[in-house]
């Protein structure tokens, strides 16, 4: 069995979110905070021996307030956030023990997975040392501009990246020491370009990314057909509070 580690950025800005409120890993979701959801998917297997929230700094005193005594409770581990995905998630991985063969980063607003998708991510990473999960483009694609269409895009081979994202430590090292500040909406385009080959696992279009509030809403569905984790004394944190009004 191999030895996870696994970070859940979770210090953007939520600009497409639109709630004054909220920022979307801290917004109530059947309960509990968005970012609860997702870190349970994680807390209760024996592969997982770390995992890292990264949070940003204008968040961290609230998030400590509210969270701190079940972030001891759960093991979760917090890291202070960078500008860009990319910065979060290399500021966590400096904090990922040496006993961990593997690296999942999935994303904080990412709640709506199930254990058998974790596992076929998680095995392939194990076999081929990167894996992600992804599901084939479905939709006819449009290159636009001035609100015209300038292009139909084949969707042949295409396929939406999803996370988890998983990767021999030492390669999601490599990938991120030859980054150099280099932009990358995920870690998958760093291990590339560092030349290594990424195997893409199936999942699933229910593994939803929550960006806008209509996100929210269709998790909230979704959530009611997947397995739920087992979880075992946990208490809510998340008690109908106002913390982050
Ligand atoms: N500097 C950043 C930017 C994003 N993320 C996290 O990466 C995940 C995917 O990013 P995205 O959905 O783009 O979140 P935001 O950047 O917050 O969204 P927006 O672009 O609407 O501001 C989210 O869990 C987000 O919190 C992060 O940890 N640090
Ligand atoms: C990592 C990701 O979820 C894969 O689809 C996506 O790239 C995140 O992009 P975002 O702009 O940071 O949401």
């Amino acid at each position: 069995m191999s030895n996870v580690a696994v970070i859940m950025p979770a210090a953007g800005a939520s600009r497409r979110f639109h709630d004054k409120n909220y920022k979307k890993p801290f917004a109530p979701l059947a309960g509990r905070a968005v970012w609860l959801h997702t870190a349970e998917k994680f807390l209760n297997r024996a592969d997982v021996k770390q995992v890292i929230v990264v949070i940003a700094d204008e968040d961290m005193e609230e998030f400590q307030r509210k969270f701190g005594a079940n972030l001891a409770i759960l093991g979760v581990e917090v890291c202070r956030g960078g500008d860009e995905r990319a910065d979060s998630v290399e500021k966590a991985l400096a904090k990922v023990k040496p006993d961990c063969d593997l690296v999942a980063v999935h994303d904080a607003a990412r709640p709506c997975l199930a254990d058998k998708w974790i596992d076929a991510v998680f095995e392939a990473a194990a076999k081929d040392g990167a894996a992600i999960l992804a599901v084939p483009e479905t939709a006819t694609l449009k290159r636009v501009a001035q609100g015209k269409i300038t292009e139909t895009v084949s969707r042949e081979s295409l396929w939406q990246a999803q996370t988890p994202q998983v990767f021999r430590r030492e390669w999601l090292m490599e990938a991120y020491t030859a980054r150099a500040g280099k932009a990358a909406t995920d870690d998958a385009a760093l291990v590339e370009l560092a030349g290594h080959p990424v195997t893409i696992v199936e999942g699933s279009p229910l593994n939803l990314k929550i960006t806008t509030r209509d996100d929210l809403k269709l998790a909230e569905q979704i959530l009611k057909i997947l397995p739920k984790p087992k979880l075992d004394g946990f208490a809510n944190p998340f008690a109908g509070d106002d913390m982050w009004r």
